[in-house]
Order: C-alpha cells, then sequence, then structure tokens
C-alpha cells in the first residue's frame, strides 16, 4: 500500500514530521524502543478514542482468548485480550484510518532518510492491517512474548494507546518489554495519545501485565520486504507440500 510514496523522498528539515522521524531513527537504532508522546494531539486522539470505544459498544470484537485461571480452584476463566481487524475503509473508522496513515508516513519517511536509506538495516514496504485491541479489565493479562520469533516478515511493532487518565497503580495494564542482553526492563505505560515503536523480533519480549479498567490500543507491524517474501514463499512451499500429501492420501 506504499506505492503512493514516491521513492526518491527527500525530507525537508522544515517538515513538521521531520524531528518524529529522526527520533524514531535514533531511537530505533540505539535502543530498538521508541516512544512518542502526544502523538496525534488531544483533540485527534480523542475522535480516534471514540470510534474505538462505540466499535466496543456495537460489540464488533470478537472473543479474545480464554485464559483459564489455574490459581482459582473453581476454573473460573479470566477473558483475556478482545480484538478486532480493520483496514481503515470500513465506515466507522475514518479517524483511525488518518492515524493509520500518518504512522505509515513516519515509518516510510524514517526508513528513508535513516543513513543507508534503511533503518535497521530493513527496507519497509508494507505492513498487516491494523489490531484494535481490548483489555476488558478484570485481571485481563498478555504473557510474556516475542511478536516475531520466527522471520514472518515483521521488523516494526507500532502501538497507539488510548487510555485518559490511565493510572498504573490503580490500573495495572503495564507494558513490560525485557530488551535482550540487558537486565533492564522498559516499561511503558499504555497512556493516551501515546505512540510506541519497537523491533518485532526477539530483542524485545514483552507481556502486558493485568489490567483492572478497560485498556485500548491499536497496534500496526510493518514489514521487511525480503524477509516477508521469504516467509511467504516458504509459506506456499509447505502449504503446497501439505495439499500433496492430503491428496495422495488413501
Ligand atoms: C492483544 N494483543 C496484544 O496486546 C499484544 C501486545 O503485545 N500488546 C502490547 C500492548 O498492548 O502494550 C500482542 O502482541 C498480541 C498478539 C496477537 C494477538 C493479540 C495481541
Ligand atoms: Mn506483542
Amino acid at each position: 500500500p506504499f506505492n503512493h510514496m514516491p521513492n526518491t523522498y527527500h525530507m525537508e528539515p522544515s517538515d513538521p514530521c521531520y524531528e518524529v522521524c529522526q527520533r524514531l531513527v535514533r531511537d530505533m537504532t540505539q535502543y530498538g524502543v521508541c516512544v512518542l508522546d502526544n502523538f496525534l494531539g488531544r483533540e485527534k486522539g480523542l475522535l480516534v478514542r471514540n470510534e474505538v470505544l462505540n466499535m466496543y459498544r456495537q460489540g464488533i470484537f470478537s472473543a479474545g482468548q480464554l485464559v483459564s485461571n489455574p490459581k482459582s480452584k473453581d476454573s473460573q476463566t479470566v477473558r483475556s485480550d478482545l480484538i478486532t481487524w480493520i483496514d481503515g475503509k470500513e465506515p466507522y473508522c475514518y479517524y483511525i484510518k488518518q492515524l493509520i496513515t500518518q504512522v505509515d508516513n513516519i515509518v516510510l519517511r524514517a526508513n528513508k532518510m535513516a543513513h543507508n536509506g534503511k533503518m535497521g538495516d530493513y527496507f519497509i514496504n508494507g505492513r498487516t492491517k491494523a489490531m484494535v485491541a481490548c483489555y476488558p479489565g478484570l485481571g485481563s493479562h498478555y504473557v510474556k512474548h516475542v511478536d516475531n520469533p520466527n522471520k514472518d516478515g515483521r521488523c516494526i511493532t507500532a502501538i497507539y494507546y488510548l487510555n485518559l487518565d490511565w493510572d498504573v497503580e490503580k490500573c495495572g495494564g503495564l507494558l513490560r518489554v525485557f530488551p535482550e542482553g540487558t537486565d533492564q526492563v522498559a516499561d511503558i505505560a499504555p497512556i493516551f495519545d501515546r505512540m510506541l515503536f519497537f523491533w518485532s523480533d526477539r530483542r524485545n519480549p514483552h507481556e502486558v501485565q493485568p489490567a483492572y479498567s478497560t485498556r485500548y490500543a491499536i497496534t500496526l507491524w510493518y514489514f521487511d520486504s525480503q524477509e516477508r517474501e521469504i516467509a511467504l514463499k516458504k509459506y506456499k512451499e509447505e502449504h503446497a507440500a501439505l495439499l500433496q500429501q492430503y491428496s495422495q492420501r488413501k
């Protein structure tokens, strides 16, 4: 979806997104994580938040995974995250689509302006749909994991948080990142209008700690063109082999 961007992209320092893109390149290169606060500004942030709340009220979110709570004897299940995937063309996602376009522009420009024309040695040429996630409180959480442990093509995770007046002491829901190669952890509160980027691979295991208020976020995963191409090829070969086996069954 990026062909609308001219290839030879030259960024004017006057361009408002210039310093944001510089920040992104610098932080990703140095830490592999980048936090940008007041990303859209309050007014636009609230418009995006309202769209997500309306989606939730309309029951558009599919039932999240049920995590049976091993600790409780009555095997009560703690409902975990609720998610829905959108491409932004849906009628009720006008402002979410604007957010997505804004993030696309920044990631693309950052990728192009990085020293050797690539950020983190990736060439970004696509992304997933947007995953809108809701943790319905009640201790719902997400266990420690790596987004892309096996080279499925995703190189950058981009998360936009929508939670007004979020107090981690009261509400929990902290994102804890365990950057590879250090004992230091990065604790990121899912506060309103905060944009977060991090490398999707094994460099950044992370967990969502139990949330006690409703916690909303919108996630985009950006693809490295080469890694994605190889992953798709492998996927097609595995698929063909499975069909072959199946068609030969007695
Ligand atoms: C709901 N949710 C997630 O919240 C995260 C995740 O890491 N979130 C980090 C965060 O919200 O701060 C995920 O990585 C994830 C992956 C697949 C399906 C659902 C998922
Ligand atoms: Mn994750």
